[in-house]
């Protein structure tokens, strides 16, 4: 199973990911996109969301018109690991 990354391993991971906060309250990064219109955001879901099943690592996530939150965390571990990280960049890179 992944690992939990240590507190020096997150800062330095959330310096390479633009937009990702911690979230408060709980062990995860979370980001908002916003995007031009209701189709860019669902264009990213349906991306991201082939990405994620590929991964087999699944967002927490909630689309409002042309606004996409995430949320990442890996429940197997109760935290923050590589593999959010992992799929954090992939999202940005799809949202380019
Ligand atoms: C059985 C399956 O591999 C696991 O339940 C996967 C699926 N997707 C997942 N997604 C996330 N975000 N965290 C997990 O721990 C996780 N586990």
């Amino acid at each position: 199973m992944a690992e939990r990354l240590s507190a020096e391993a997150r800062k330095q991971a959330l310096g390479g990911i633009p937009g990702w906060t911690e979230v408060s309250g709980r062990d995860a990064i979370g980001k908002t996109f916003v995007f031009k219109d209701f189709n860019e955001a669902f264009g990213f879901m349906t991306r991201a969301a082939l990405v994620a099943e590929k991964m087999d690592h699944h967002p927490e996530w909630r689309n409002v018109y042309k606004t996409v939150e995430v949320v990442l965390s890996t429940h197997d571990a109760g935290g923050l690991t590589a593999r959010d990280i992992e799929l954090a960049k992939a999202m940005n890179a799809i949202a380019g």
